[in-house]
């Protein structure tokens, strides 16, 4: 099982507290981590091994939805901040749509993103 982690800069101490309050149903469920940079270096800090894509802007949004085409993904946790501007906001419209396109199970804020984790 993979499961994608994405939060935007004023989303990713959400995600962090988010996976420490889960982090018995990951282990259990030996849940894969993958994340795009910023988001996997917070994640690493908080004691998760987590594979490191490019930062969002520069490409990692891009490289999460490939792996989502290509069927790589099982699920993509992706905290977006409503409130603040983004340079690649195309590439998260990308993201999100290919997730639709392949019927990944995408959540975007904290309680959808509990409701998926619970069902593991
Ligand atoms: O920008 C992002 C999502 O759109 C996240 O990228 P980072 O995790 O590299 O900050």
């Amino acid at each position: 099982m993979k499961i994608a982690l994405i939060a935007h800069d004023g989303k990713k101490a959400d995600m962090v507290h988010f996976l420490s309050r889960f982090r018995d149903i990951l282990e259990k469920a030996d849940v894969n981590l993958v994340a795009t940079g910023t988001t996997g270096s917070h994640i690493e800090k908080s004691g998760f091994e987590v594979e490191k894509l490019l930062s969002g802007p520069i490409g990692g949004d891009a490289q999460i939805a490939a792996m989502a085409a290509q069927k790589e993904l099982d699920m993509v946790i992706f905290f977006r901040d409503p409130l603040d501007k983004h340079p690649h906001e195309p590439d998260v419209q990308m993201l999100m749509r290919i997730c639709d396109v392949h019927n990944i199970p995408l959540a975007t804020n904290p309680a959808s993103a509990e409701l998926m984790l619970k069902s593991l």
